[in-house]
């Protein structure tokens, strides 16, 4: 049998890259950067006190010729055999661990960044002279989008280092314009610790020469504080409520993560700009730090984490999840912190995110750790965070919908019962999540009909008082299938409460539907209702202590009372925000007619007493 080798087209390779692996053609700055910053430190390994530097030059279109791009680097070159074994074969690097010994030194490893090049240009010129044989002459290696090219030993002197030109190929003239490429240049290699000079002609300039906060050193807390929100606001257009310094030695991480000032949304992930070793992989990461720090956004440089091929993020590994976790612990100590200094700072930040945060502890056990105690929860008492409402009861009561709480809110408020408002959106995930986390913790539903149960009881002479006022209710509301009660609770301002519970609620929901849909529906959900029980009806129960009501036992007249308490049903309705059926609208409508009437009757006989 016989052996063949493997032959590659270029141009499929270069498309593979163009379209699927990088983000776009700009991507070629960076790697020619990264490949000059490996070279400065490929020299300083033979040579420490060597200092590097990196020179990109453009060069104008002039009459019928292409603006073209030069990047000079004085790193340590490469030797004729060495043009061939790396810039000639795809997939081969100088700088892997094998190779290079020491793989951290370096960002390049895969052997592919130089191709990126020609997205933008048909043939890359490389003029290189290793400082690691100084007889050896300088090597010109040029390469062309087709899959060939050439080499020649060149006999002028040449420094030790590396110079790559580029022209422009039709429709990329853009990515060689003085302005674009030296944004480029500063998204890329504003933190590159080796010095970058651009220059178009006579002009030339340091692209990347302030250093990040990180690297400073302050005389004073206030002084540190004003650069790292500086520097924020600049990178990140906008402002930031405050920073956190952070260092790993896992993963190589120096950065700070700035806390947002706008609110986040759940599900929303927070986006970090990275970079390795100096040089901006994306400001897109999404997998630096745990899912639950939706609050913040970070700027960092990584010493020691795996880039994906297309260098735009990092390879999920058990580095990035050890350093995910350290920084987390960063995070974390962060917020202990602020929940012993500056509490109202912890606060303020949860109530910005209060949605986002919410819906990551209900499920994540660490992130209710970090947040539950912080996270409110509407009460009879007010809003309270959970921490507050565990100091304050030793059992947690809820009620599961908002309705519910509607109900009871005002009497269990002025009995100083504090009942939490479990009817909103990840609120009764995140009671479940308190149980798993601190299985002591007790934590009850409430039933808000049986609340009534709880309210004072009667005298039996006051019992006999209201027996006519009860019974005409009973039996007035009797269609409407609502249990009238009657206790002496406070407020005393408030005449009634509607309470009901699920199966009550379901079933005024089914009359509700009845009276809207056509007469087969009616008869199924006629099926539905037929089968209630007591348990569905819904209860009113009339408070003692209230005036009106009081005035109501002393009624005699049953026409009368029949009056005042479909009013006051379909009050009590209204106050707690129930839709009114087309019966109970009628009753208010015709209760209000009444009450217009007897006050113009009173009006025109002031003897007739209603
Ligand atoms: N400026 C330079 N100076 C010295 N050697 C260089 C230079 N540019 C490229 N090389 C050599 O060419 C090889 C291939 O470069 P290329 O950019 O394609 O891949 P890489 O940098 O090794 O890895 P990656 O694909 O991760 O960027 C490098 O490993 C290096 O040996």
């Amino acid at each position: 049998m016989q052996k063949y080798q493997f032959q590659i087209h270029l141009g499929g390779i270069i498309d593979l890259l163009s379209h699927h692996l990088y983000s776009g053609p700009q991507v070629f700055i960076r790697e020619l950067m990264q490949n000059g910053v490996d070279a400065i430190q490929g020299r300083k390994l033979i040579d420490e006190e060597h200092q590097g530097r990196l020179d990109i030059q453009v060069v104008k279109a002039t009459g019928n010729q292409q603006p073209s791009l030069v990047f000079e680097d004085n790193g340590i070159g490469l030797t004729e055999e060495e043009v061939h074994r790396f810039l000639a074969t795809i997939g081969e690097s100088s700088k892997r661990a094998d190779l290079a010994k020491q793989r951290n030194d370096f960002i390049g490893q895969f052997g592919i960044g130089l191709l990126s090049c020609f997205m933008i240009a048909d043939e890359i010129l490389m003029i290189t002279k290793s400082a690691r044989q100084g007889d050896h002459p300088a090597v010109e290696w040029r390469g062309k989008s087709d899959g060939t090219y050439e080499v020649r030993l060149l006999e002028t002197h040449v420094s030790p280092g590396t110079r790559v030109y580029l022209r422009a190929s039709q429709g990329m003239e853009n990515y060689f314009d003085i302005e674009q490429v030296g944004k480029l240049v500063h998204h890329f290699g504003n933190l590159l610790p080796i010095p970058i000079d651009l220059s178009e002609g006579d002009r030339r300039k340091q692209i990347n020469d302030r250093r990040p906060p990180w690297e400073g050193v302050y005389y004073s807390s206030d002084e540190e504080r004003r650069s790292y929100l500086e520097y924020g606001r600049e990178l990140f257009d906008q402002q930031f409520i405050d920073y956190i310094p952070l260092r790993t030695e896992t993963g190589g991480i120096t950065g700070v993560a700035y806390v947002l000032s706008q609110a986040t949304r759940p599900k929303m992930k927070s986006r970090h700009r990275v970079h390795l070793k100096g040089m901006l992989l994306s400001d897109q990461v999404e997998n630096l730090l745990p899912d639950w720090a939706v609050f913040v956004r970070c700027v960092v440089n990584a010493e020691q984490l795996r880039p994906v091929a297309s260098r735009e993020g990092f390879y999920e590994n058990e580095e990035l999840e050890a350093t995910r976790t350290v920084l987390g612990e960063t995070l974390r100590n962060y917020l202990k912190g602020l929940a012993d200094q500056a509490p109202q700072r912890l606060q303020e930040i949860i109530n910005l995110h209060h949605m986002a945060i919410c819906s990551l502890a209900s499920e994540d056990k660490e992130c209710f750790r970090v947040f539950g105690d912080f996270i409110y929860f509407e009460t009879t008492l007010g809003r309270l965070t959970l921490g507050e409402c565990r100091q304050r009861n030793g059992i947690l009561r809820y009620v599961s919908t908002v309705d519910e709480f509607r109900q009871i809110a005002q009497i269990a408020a002025s009995q100083g019962l504090c009942i939490l408002n479990a009817g909103y959106v990840y609120n009764q995930e995140l009671l479940s999540m308190l149980k798993q986390v601190d299985p002591d913790v007790q934590v009850d539903k409430l039933d808000a009909a049986s609340l009534t149960n709880h309210l004072e009881d009667l005298t039996l002479d006051e019992r006999e008082g209201a027996f006519l006022l009860l019974r005409t209710a009973d039996l007035t509301l009797h269609p409407y299938r609502v249990a009238s009660d009657i206790k002496k609770f406070e407020p005393a301002s408030l005449p009634t409460i509607y309470t009901s519970n699920e199966q009550a609620n379901f079933a005024r929901q089914t009359r509700l539907t009845k009276d809207i849909v056509d007469d087969t529906w009616g008869g199924i959900l006629n099926s539905f209702e037929n089968e209630f029980t007591n348990s569905q009806y819904a209860g009113l129960c009339f408070n003692l202590k209230n005036p009106l009501i009081k005035r109501l036992t002393k009624v005699e007249e049953t026409s009368v009372l029949k009056q005042a308490i479909e009013m006051l049903y379909v009050q009590a309705l209204l106050m707690g925000h129930h839709p009114l059926s087309d019966k109970e609208m009628a009753l208010l409508n015709q209760g209000l007619l009444g009450m217009i009437e007897s006050v113009v009757e009173k009006k025109e006989d002031p003897n007739n007493e209603v």
